[in-house]
């Protein structure tokens, strides 16, 4: 029997149908077409582009083991990717793509927009006084100014993180740091300065590091006993980058060594970037001293973008996808989803998604129906001030009266459901939540949740106060 794109495609489904999940299988296989096999290259055609990257992201693994069970190891996969979501007079029309290098499933080397994940920062310390070492960046390129919008809300520290882009260490924002609520970018920015920093300056050394990674690898380097190599990798850097330092929060340590890398780059005209989704006065259990370096450059905030905004970001997202929409519906989603830029992606490519799989047309009627799944299926973010707040209020007393040291019972009762609150619906620790409820350690807070357990099932009055707060907390 002659191999032919259909036989090959054929056995890669069936290896494919028996490893994942069947409703994946329908949606993200079923609708594609083999078109051709040439030299070990198996041509497959997918419906749009972000189709194609979505199969890249998710699933390249998993084609690379199919092919080469198929094809050997030389096998290749190219994409041709039809759009069917053009609208008005244009024909649909079709671009071709190879797998990226990254699955291993090689094709000619053509830049492959694929999204890269930052790799694993391969052995971050080095021996001090070697100099020359070459620290990966972690930088995701997709995160760029260009692909970054601007509007009202984000216009000072965009514009901050372009000056601190041309000159690194050379103007007043340093650090410059940029605050805002979850999705509005704060990563995206950060992200954009370095990559910008590295085409501008290549020869400058610029990390990206999580606030929560740095952690880690501190903790780790305490263990193994190399704090000193840890210390001297981060003073080698010209542009640090960390991200969420609001993670440092109850973390002595980690401040403490921060506090010496931060004064050495400082001192030394090295650029510091940070992130945060508080403003320094708002964030609880930093040091003074760093609170107050926090502050001596530039604090600029990321607010929720208007609505022009909103439909820009969107508008370019499709560009980017290689996908048309009419402006009814843009501006339906740009409507309705407000407050967070993740969500508004989110909203879009299930959109995308559901016309491409179902072959239905944009409508809408389509439309009204993700965003209304996708909004009543987002959770709001709640933040223990938040929660501290509301439950104060029920009970009618004010938080510094929540937070105080009585053993009054009305009032260690709050305090608890304080607590079991912000367990429930933030992914803060123990002891965060002890720190920033009156000032506790995480054994408090852990009997509080198993009180709160407790009563809730042996107490009906205190059933009720449970159930209230988790209805206003989840509104
Ligand atoms: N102005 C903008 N233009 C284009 N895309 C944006 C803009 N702002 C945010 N985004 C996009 O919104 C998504 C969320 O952004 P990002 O992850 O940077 O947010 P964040 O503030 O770091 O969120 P978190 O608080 O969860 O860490 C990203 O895909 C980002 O590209």
């Amino acid at each position: 029997m002659s191999v032919t794109a259909q036989s090959v495609w054929d056995n890669c489904l069936s290896f494919i149908k028996d490893n994942i999940q069947p409703q994946a299988y329908k949606t993200w296989f079923e609708p594609i077409m083999p078109v051709k096999l040439a030299n070990k290259a198996l041509s497959i055609q997918v419906p749009s582009k972000f189709f194609y990257e979505w199969l890249e992201e998710h699933y390249v693994k998993l084609l690379k083991v199919a092919l080469v069970k198929e094809l050997g190891n030389t096998a290749r996969l190219v994409y041709i990717i039809k759009m069917e979501n053009t609208y008005g007079n244009k024909k649909p029309f079709t671009e071709k793509i190879p797998s990226s290098n990254r699955s291993g499933l090689r094709a000619q080397e053509i830049d492959v927009p694929t999204k890269n994940k930052s790799p694993e920062l391969k052995n971050p310390f080095i021996i001090p006084g070697i100099r020359n070492v070459k620290i990966e960046s972690q930088l995701n390129p997709n995160y760029n100014f260009d692909n970054f919008l601007e509007g009202d809300s984000n216009r000072l520290a965009r514009s901050a993180g372009m000056a601190v882009a041309n000159k690194p260490g050379g103007t007043s924002f340093n650090p410059l740091l940029i605050f805002g609520g979850v999705g509005l970018g704060k990563t995206h920015l950060a992200h954009a300065i370095g990559v910008e920093i590295k085409d501008k300056y290549p020869e400058k050394t610029v990390l990206y590091i999580s606030a929560e990674k740095f952690t880690q690898q501190y903790i780790e380097s305490v263990k193994k006993n190399t704090r000193n190599d840890f210390i001297h990798f981060y003073q080698l850097i010209d542009v640090l980058i960390i991200d969420d330092v609001q993670f440092f929060s109850g973390k002595s340590g980690t401040q403490d060594v921060f506090f010496h890398i931060f004064n050495h780059l400082h001192q030394n005209g090295k650029q510091v970037i940070l992130t945060s989704d508080k403003a320094p006065v708002d964030m609880q259990d930093i040091e003074q001293r760093l609170l107050s370096r926090f502050k001596w450059g530039l604090s600029a905030e990321l607010q929720t973008p208007d609505f022009e905004t909103r439909v820009s970001i969107v508008k370019n997202k499709l560009y980017r996808d290689g996908v048309e929409m009419p402006d009814d519906i843009i501006e339906y989603v740009a409507k309705h989803i407000k407050s967070n830029v993740r969500e508004l992606e989110g909203a879009i490519i299930s959109l995308i998604a559901q016309s491409s799989f179902n072959k239905k047309e944009v409508t809408i009627e389509l439309a009204k129906q993700v965003v209304e799944k996708f909004v009543k299926n987002t959770k709001r973010e709640v933040s223990i001030d938040y929660i501290q707040k509301v439950v104060s209020d029920y009970f009618q007393m004010d938080v510094s009266t929540l937070q105080s040291k009585t053993r009054k019972r009305h009032i260690v009762q709050a305090r608890q459901l304080a607590m079991f609150f912000a367990k429930k619906f933030t992914k803060a620790s123990l002891a965060s939540i002890g720190s920033q409820i009156g000032k506790r350690d995480h054994a408090t807070v852990l009997h509080a949740c198993k009180t709160v357990d407790n009563l809730s099932s042996t107490d009906k009055q205190f059933r009720k106060y449970v159930e209230d707060l988790t209805k206003k907390l989840s509104l």
